[in-house]
This record gives structure tokens, C-alpha cells and sequence, in this order.
């Protein structure tokens, strides 16, 4: 039941519940990756089910497909279905251009080739991911392990010239082991605090060897939409700015919440 659920997973739920509604007969749609992207996709299955709606999801992580199956969403690879019309996911924050810092699961790299190969890109998200500046989340940067020290040292040389306020630099684990990534790659978490300059910082990682993909996603995200553990959700669009207030009523979705126990 949705009384049961943390007041941190009514704001998540709300944001996806009204993602959904975007979602028409026949589209393919880019699915997330993370806990936010979970109720996008359970809500997705509800619909299907509930309405028969037909889509196509394309997957941002192994995660991602099993539970897209799990309730009865037809997954394909990026490649068949070879452009989508709109991709919902979260985020780790969102600043008031609507750039975004993403990876905190380690899926940055599908989710930003999903997304830019999208129509529009909806971030779901609860109040707390908005911030003035992105950098107060570390920023997760996935490279090859081949020479990986090698590439966090460049790294870390890189960040003295830059406009940032911490240089710590952390290789992501997975108990005592490195975490690996659905590519076969490292993440190193970039501990910025502030980012000066997001646009420039995302253009110059990318240009060191070894470096695959960073978590900044500059001009990707056309609307946000952030729910309240009241049920409120605020969409937020790039180039209208708010578009609208509304309340998700959580009891007419009790299904979904049945399904998760
Ligand atoms: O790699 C993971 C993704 O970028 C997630 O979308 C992001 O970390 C937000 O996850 P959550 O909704 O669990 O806070």
C-alpha cells in the first residue's frame, strides 16, 4: 500500500506515475536506470496491463531489462529499435538549466546514449536532486580498466585547471573488488563539490584516453518533473519553464504497490 512507502518513495512514485501519462500507444521509450526508473517502470507495467497499451522499452542496464520484463514490457536493444520517442529517467541533480549529474548506479553511459538517441528526455526526480550547482554529488566518470590509475591520474591533473572547489578522486568498489559496469568498465567518482563550468568540464573528460563517458549531461534533459511526498508533482520544462502543478492520488495505483511484496 502506498501508506506504507517512505515519504523519499511517494516523491519517486509520484514523479513516475505522471511520467507515464507522456508515454502514448506505439512509442518507444528509453527506460532508466535506478530506484526513481524502477516506479517508471512498474508504472509502465500497470499501464500495459491495466489499458493495454503497447510500447517498446529499450533498456538502460541489465537491471533495467529484467524488471521491464518481470512486468510485461517488450525490451529491445538501442539498435532495432533505432531511435525513441522519449526516454524517462532520474537523476542524481538537476540544476536550473536542467544539466544534469547521473551514474550514482553506474549506468551513465547506456543512459546517455539512450537519451540523446530520444525525441525528449523526462527526468523523474524528488525536490531534494535541485541544486544551484551540480557538483555536490560526486561526479562518476567510467573508464576503461586498461591503465585505469593511468587515466585517474589524468584525471586528477585535469581538475587543477579547472573551475572546481574539491579534486578528490575515488575509484568505485563493489565490496573490496572494483565495481564493474554493464560495459565492462571502472567508474571514478569525482568529489567536486561545485562545478564552475559543467559545459567545458564535460567536453574536456571525455578528451582523455581512457575516459569512455562522464555523468554529465549537458543540454540532454528537456523537462523535469519532481514529485512531492504529498503527491505534488512541478513539471519543469527547459524552454517554458514550470508547465504545471498537479496531485497524484496514490490509491488508485494500489497494484503496484501489492506487486512489490
Ligand atoms: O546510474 C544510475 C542513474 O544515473 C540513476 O538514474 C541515478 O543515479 C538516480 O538514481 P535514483 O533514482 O536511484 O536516485
Amino acid at each position: 500500500m502506498a501508506a506504507d512507502l517512505s515519504p523519499i518513495d511517494k516523491a519517486k512514485f509520484a514523479a513516475a506515475r505522471r511520467a507515464v501519462d507522456l508515454v502514448e500507444d506505439g512509442m518507444r521509450v528509453g527506460l532508466g536506470t535506478g530506484s526513481t526508473a524502477a516506479w517508471m517502470v512498474r508504472c509502465l507495467g500497470e499501464r500495459i496491463r491495466d489499458e493495454g497499451l503497447q510500447l517498446i522499452g529499450v533498456p538502460t542496464s541489465t537491471r533495467t531489462a529484467d524488471l521491464a520484463r518481470q512486468v510485461g514490457i517488450k525490451v529491445v536493444a538501442l539498435d532495432e529499435a533505432k531511435w525513441l520517442d522519449i526516454t524517462i529517467d532520474g537523476a542524481d541533480e538537476f540544476d536550473p538549466d536542467l544539466n544534469l549529474v547521473k551514474g550514482g548506479g553506474g549506468a551513465l553511459l547506456q543512459e546517455k546514449i539512450v537519451a540523446t538517441a530520444s525525441d525528449q528526455m523526462v527526468v523523474i526526480t524528488d525536490a531534494s536532486k535541485e541544486v544551484n550547482h551540480l557538483g555536490a554529488f560526486p561526479l562518476p566518470v567510467e573508464v576503461v580498466p586498461f591503465g585505469w590509475q593511468v587515466t585517474r591520474a589524468l584525471i586528477e591533473e585535469l581538475l587543477d585547471s579547472m573551475d572546481v572547489m574539491g579534486r578528490q578522486t575515488s575509484l568505485r568498489l563493489n565490496g573490496q573488488q572494483p565495481f564493474v559496469t554493464d560495459e565492462g568498465n571502472y567508474i571514478v567518482d569525482l568529489h567536486l563539490n561545485r562545478i564552475g563550468n559543467p559545459r567545458q568540464l564535460a567536453l574536456v573528460l571525455n578528451q582523455i584516453p581512457g575516459v569512455v563517458e562522464n555523468g554529465l549531461f549537458i543540454d540532454i534533459c528537456d523537462k523535469v518533473i519532481i514529485g512531492g511526498t504529498d503527491g505534488k508533482v512541478e513539471i519543469r520544462d527547459i524552454n517554458e519553464g514550470t508547465v504545471a502543478n498537479e496531485t497524484i492520488e496514490f490509491a488508485e495505483d494500489e497494484n503496484i504497490f501489492r506487486d512489490m511484496d
